[in-house]
């Protein structure tokens, strides 16, 4: 279950800035930024949520000057992935013709045993409005809001890492060597500009690697940013100020980054009662027999809502999941516990006897922008992660909006007849304001705002050096030979989870390199 690997050794275990102000619900004032440091890198520790994102969102990409990124090229590729197994769905016209079936990702749907509470909630949904569709990334958005039963990369109650669907079936390959344990410090700029290698430590060896063709970079939206100014590429002041020669001076690495937020929302309920270990025992058996039961899905329940403002919009501004913690689990202490005890246990003090339905919320589109740059010039010293959430006032009031949308669940006939209520959160900063107003609301959004895991942008694709790293072809500018293939290339957000645009990415990178080259 992916929860138990944060903060293991197969986490980076980032943490963004303390700034006194923001966050102060959180243990130590800071958000953790779970990242996975294994083959697969997040893809092996994520929630397996499929999600491609709109049309709308592509056309932004594509209008920063990316000619390649149409919405037309872009979910050609996605089709490239995919390898849509849902039998049902595929008996669909749309749904069949709309996904990929012959990529090495293959998509299917969880068989969830929680999958009456996903209904129930799902059902909560429709009654606010929200139309019930078959798949989000076969419908068309327009208008207020859609809810879906979600789809996963997992087949057959398995993970379907990158590593598990790319790179294992790729080892037999002569051209391809795996190497584990190896942490790259630097890249190697010659005078003129170009890559030319890496310097790696392999099990505390020092080594270097060279380059035939290019080298390309591919260490996710923190540890890219961090690797290009560890060797010179960034913005100049910064760099000299780190004792560090600047080579090319690129003033937007690890600017642009953006996230999304994640805000709980709780909302306690007469049921579902209490798990019995026995059943718990026997979804043990049932997956090591069949691949079903609990352990062959995410925590979180099998769902998603994409929900906006204004009736007119053609993409989705918020985003919305749930998870439920059964009365007397000791699952929800852990779930929780990035947060502060005395705010964890106000939320937790009913739990003994009732069930707690976790509902999240996420802004798709921030207009907030924060920054990663270095602490130091040690490439083992993480980089310093100001996030920067409602930096921009706008992501704050949109929030205020998003989650009395969903708070309303709790006035809706199911959740009323299960005696649903939110109850009353310990949060010193935030006891002086009314409880449940918009002010509440806002001092609980800045307090206690979590991430989606979903970083982007620090390598931001687009035309102007001035105020990008990599062009269209994802090549970095003013350095030749060298590329960045990874989330922080995104312009934008997308409207939804980011891994699905990351293996587009991917997708779309490898025939540009094979045009380039073959
Ligand atoms: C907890 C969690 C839950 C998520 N849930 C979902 C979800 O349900 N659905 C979804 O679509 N998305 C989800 N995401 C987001 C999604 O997984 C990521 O956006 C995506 O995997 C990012 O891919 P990437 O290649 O940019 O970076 P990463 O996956 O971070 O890959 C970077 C790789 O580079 C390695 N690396 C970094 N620096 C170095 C170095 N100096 N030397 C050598 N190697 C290095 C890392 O160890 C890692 O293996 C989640 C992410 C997390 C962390």
């Amino acid at each position: 279950m992916e929860n138990d690997m944060y903060k293991t050794k197969y986490d980076w275990q980032y943490v963004t800035k303390n700034d006194g102000i923001k966050h102060q619900g959180l243990k130590d004032g800071v958000v953790q930024w779970t990242r996975g440091k294994m083959l697969g890198g997040c893809s092996s520790i994520n929630n397996m949520f499929y999600v491609r994102g709109q049309d709308q969102d592509f056309q932004t990409w594509y209008d920063e000057g990316n000619p390649s990124w149409t919405p037309e090229n872009v979910n050609a590729y996605f089709r490239k992935a995919e390898n849509f197994q849902d039998m049902k769905l595929n008996r669909k016209f749309d749904i069949h013709e709309t996904y990929g079936h012959d990529g090495p990702l293959i998509i299917n749907t969880f068989n969830s045993t929680d999958a009456e509470l996903a209904e129930r909630v799902l059902d909560s949904w429709e009654h606010l409005g929200m139309k019930r569709v078959p798949d989000i990334n076969v419908a068309e958005f327009k208008g207020y809001g859609l809810c879906a039963i979600s789809r996963a990369n997992a087949a057959n109650g398995s993970r379907q890492s990158t590593y598990k669907t790319y790179l294992k079936p790729a080892l037999r390959r002569r051209n391809v060597k795996v190497l584990t344990n190896a942490f790259v410090t630097k890249i190697l700029i010659n005078d003129n500009a170009q890559a030319y290698g890496v310097e790696v430590d392999v099990n505390g060896k020092q080594k270097i690697f060279f380059a035939n063709l290019e080298v390309i970079i591919s260490t996710g939206t923190i540890n890219t940013p961090q690797l290009l100014m560890l060797s010179g590429i960034g913005p100049e002041e910064h760099l000299l100020s780190k004792n560090i020669p600047c080579k090319v001076n690129l003033p937007y690495v690890g600017q642009n980054l953006q996230d999304h937020s994640y805000i709980l929302i709780p909302i306690y309920t007469d049921e579902p009662g209490p798990e019995k270990s026995s059943e718990r025992m026997f979804d043990v058996i049932k997956y090591l027999y069949n691949k079903t039961g609990y352990l062959a899905h995410s925590k979180v329940l099998n769902l998603g809502i994409f929900y906006s403002q204004h009736k007119d919009m053609n993409y989705p501004e918020f985003q919305s999941a749930a998870i439920v913690f059964r009365p007397n689990t000791t699952t929800a202490q852990t779930y929780l516990s990035t947060i502060k005890d005395n705010v964890k246990n106000s939320i937790l003090r009913y739990n003994s006897k009732k069930a707690l339905y976790m509902i999240s919320f996420h802004v798709l589109h921030p207009f907030s922008r924060g920054v990663i740059y270095l602490n130091t010039s040690n490439p083992y010293d993480h980089p310093i992660i100001d996030a920067n959430y409602y930096g921009d006032y706008r992501d704050l009031v949109s929030s205020v909006y998003g989650v009395k949308e969903i708070s309303k669940l709790v006035n809706t006939p199911i959740f009323k007849s299960l005696n649903a209520f939110i109850p009353r959160i310990y949060l010193p900063q935030c006891n002086d304001y009314e409880f449940l107003s918009d002010t509440f609301w806002e001092c609980y959004a800045i307090h206690l705002t979590q991430t989606l895991y979903h970083p982007v942008g620090t390598a931001k694709m687009g035309l102007d050096p001035r105020n990008s790293v990599v062009n269209n072809f994802l090549k970095v500018h003013g350095v030749k030979k060298l590329r960045v293939i990874d989330a922080s290339i995104m312009p934008y957000e997308t409207s939804g989870n980011t891994h699905a645009p990351v293996i587009m990415i991917g997708e779309m990178a490898s025939d540009m390199i094979k045009a380039e080259y073959l």
